[in-house]
């Protein structure tokens, strides 16, 4: 960093010119001094032979008072200098220079002016005139006198001693001589004086000039330290700076290496990126030779869509043919087996004359005899649209409930009663039991529906799935999928025309796979209403309903189906007696749910105006699943157990009456190959 402050050379050097100039001026003042002084000496050597005839010339009046007129301390002090020179002289005994005569005969006065040294005599002029002793201005001052000292004592008057005239005359222009250089000195001394006074001014100069500059020294000093610790900094920042260099070189280093390695790897990327390019091209080529192929196919892939599409229509529409021609209320009978814990009891006489036809009997044959006593040896027989013996899986059952549940996600409304008396298969039927054989038709259900949902994805239909669980226990409807709320639920219509009904305040989940309506059904499961009853060790007292909804949607074609599933397990249909007298409320509710239910279907098969749907909760709920183009399945349950024989037969008779209602369905008997007609002959083996 530069300072503002004057450079101190600069200052130094116009100082030192200024002393120069000073010192000039004194030597050049010293010169004129040491004249005047050569002068003086001069004036003082005439004086020496003046003090000899000092009396001489005090008794010359003129001569008195020009004497008089010089200034009597300096005229004593120069003699008394020259007397002392004399004596000096004297005293060192040293031969002065003889200066002879040419007359050796005649008297001659010898004055001999010895070499003087006028230092003292000066010294004291200056002395007493300034009151300064200069100690380089007398060394000059002496080595001037000096010279005029030797000139001095080389100038030799001789005049004879008694010549008093020629002496007088000698001294009076010596006299008058020295008067001159008195003037001279006088003004001499006037200009020294004059330039002591300057001096003395200079040196007040000086001193403050002085006291200047050792300010500006401090000052300089103070920068100079300020100076170097900047200095000092700068060196500190240079070494970091130095050292970030080293850093930053090596980094450079590193860099440029990785640059290199990059310009490489960029030369081969190019060299590969050329080559895609090339084959980028021969790709795009292809591409859009396959693009119009595609354009073709998607093009034909439409129109195999819209072909598909209108043969899925047909399919479906002889789907329903075919289920129509079946009949849109069909009636199923199952005879399950006897349980293990059931080994003992007797089973009724049950033949399956052929796979829509039953004949039913008492063990013992006492259903055969008539009032009179003669046995009749004709046996209960009942046909429905298809009959399951003991050994039929579950599978077999669902194989028949499938092409219904196709039908629901077609479109279509589906009903599946489970029917028969406790402990007659129902709930086995409809939820079977863990494990892959034993499932029921709602998992199985369930199951067909996410993968049929697969199949119609691909000609286009998008499904969304809801389901709700409920019961009805003493004609009051209870969700099963929310079990602690007391909200009231009532059934409304969805639209005027009431082909659409909904529960209030009921709980609908959207399922998004089987694994949810699994779930779902466990809950529904745990929450039904289950009284023990003698018949069975897990009686359900209520009709439980599982409702799923189907909504299919062909966004290409903007069509939209909506099938809804119902499956029931009905509450048991046995007639109860004097020990459930407390359930005699429950008992009638069921009984005349169930017989309204036999009525509807009955109404419809008949084709009635009137058909009593709001005569039960039951039948109300299921209003726009029961007639119409929709599909109602009655799977009728029976125990082969002889005791329940009674049961056994009013359920038959039920959904016979049922089934005997049915029109226009021509069945042709064929003989079931693997199952014993007569299962009175092997059924304590087998079942
Ligand atoms: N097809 C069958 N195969 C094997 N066991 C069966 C079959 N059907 C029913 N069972 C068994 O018979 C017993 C009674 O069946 P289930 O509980 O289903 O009768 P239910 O009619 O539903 O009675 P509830 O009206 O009290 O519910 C159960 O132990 C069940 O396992």
């Amino acid at each position: 960093m530069e300072s503002r402050l004057p450079k101190p050379n600069h200052f130094y050097k116009k100082a030192t010119t200024l002393i120069d100039i000073d010192l000039k001026k004194k030597n050049q003042t010293m010169t004129k001094i040491q004249t005047g002084l050569s002068r003086a000496v001069s004036s003082t050597k005439l004086t020496d032979d003046t003090k000899k005839d000092k009396n001489m010339l005090n008794n010359d009046g003129k001569s008195n008072n020009e004497n008089e007129s010089l200034p009597q301390t300096t005229r004593t002090k120069n003699i008394a200098a020259i007397t002392r020179s004399n004596e000096a002289i004297k005293a060192m005994k040293r031969p002065g220079p003889i200066v002879t005569t040419a007359n050796t005969k005649k008297p001659k006065v010898k004055v001999s002016v010895k070499a003087i040294t006028p230092r003292k005599t000066l010294k004291t002029a200056l002395k007493t005139r300034n009151g300064i002793n200069r100690p380089t201005e007398n060394s000059t001052i002496n080595k001037t006198t000096a010279t005029a000292a030797t000139t001095t004592t080389t100038t030799t008057t001789t005049v004879n001693k008694w010549d008093y005239k020629g002496r007088f005359a000698i001294v009076n222009s010596e006299l008058i001589k020295l008067r001159g250089n008195y003037k001279e000195i006088l003004a001499k001394n006037t200009d020294l004086q004059k330039m002591i006074d300057d001096l003395k001014d200079n040196g007040n100069t000086y001193k403050l000039k002085l006291e200047e500059y050792e300010t500006l020294k401090t000052t300089l000093s103070k920068e100079l330290e300020t100076t170097k610790e900047e200095l000092k900094q700068v060196q500190n920042e240079k070494e970091d700076f130095v050292k970030r260099w080293t850093k930053a070189e090596e980094a450079y280093k590193n860099v440029t290496e990785e640059l290199k390695e990059l310009q490489d790897k960029f030369a081969n990327q190019q060299a590969k990126l050329q080559e895609q390019a090339i084959e980028t091209k021969k790709v795009k080529t292809k591409l859009e030779h396959d693009e119009n192929l595609i354009k073709d196919l998607t093009i034909h892939k439409e129109e195999l869509q819209s072909l598909v599409h209108q043969m899925d229509k047909e399919r479906r529409i002889l789907h329903n043919t075919v289920q129509e021609m079946k009949g849109n209320i069909r009636v199923f009978c199952r005879v399950r087996p006897r349980t293990p814990k059931e080994t003992s009891k007797p089973l009724c006489f049950i033949k399956f004359v052929d796979e829509c036809t039953i004949e039913i009997g008492k063990s013992d044959g006492s259903d055969m005899a008539s009032c009179s006593g003669k046995v009749r040896n004709v046996r209960q027989e009942f046909s429905f649209d298809k009959v399951f013996p003991h050994n039929a899986s579950q599978a077999d059952i669902f194989e028949e409930l499938s092409l219904l549940v196709q039908s629901a996600l077609e479109g279509y409304n589906v009903c599946v009663f489970a029917y028969g008396q406790t402990g007659s298969g129902k709930t086995y039927t409809m939820e079977g039991e863990p494990g892959f054989d034993t499932e029921g038709m709602i998992p199985r259900t369930v199951r067909h529906i996410f993968k049929e949902m697969k199949e119609l994805e691909l000609l286009g239909w998008e499904y969304r799935i809801e389901a709700s669980f409920l019961e009805i226990y003493n004609e009051h409807i209870v969700d099963l999928l929310d079990s602690q709320c007391n909200k009231i639920h009532e059934i409304r219509m969805r639209d005027n025309r009431g082909h659409d009904l909904y529960v209030s305040n009921l709980k609908v989940e959207e399922i998004h796979n089987a694994e949810e309506l699994q779930d779902c059904l466990l809950t529904a499961q745990r929450n039904r209403a289950v009284a023990a009853t003698n018949s069975n060790e897990r009686s359900s007292r209520s009709h439980s309903v599982a409702r799923i909804r189907l909504i299919g949607e062909h966004k290409t074609k903007e069509e939209i189906c909506v099938g809804n599933l119902n499956l029931v397990d009905l509450a048991g249909s046995e007639r109860l007696k004097g020990e459930e007298a407390a359930r005699t409320a429950e008992t009638k509710n069921i009984n005349k749910s169930l017989a309204n239910l036999g009525n509807v279907i009955l109404a419809l098969l008949k084709k009635q105006e009137h058909v009593p749907y709001r005569n039960s909760k039951l039948t109300h709920l299921l209003m726009p699943s029961l007639g119409g183009n929709s599909k109602t399945l009655m799977l009728l349950n029976i125990s082969p157990l002889d005791e329940c024989y009674n049961e056994t037969l009013n359920s038959l008779r039920f959904a016979s009456n049922v089934n005997n209602c049915k029109i226009n369905v021509k069945r042709v008997r064929t003989a079931l190959p693997n199952i014993s007609n007569n299962l009175s002959s092997s059924s304590t083996s087998d079942i």
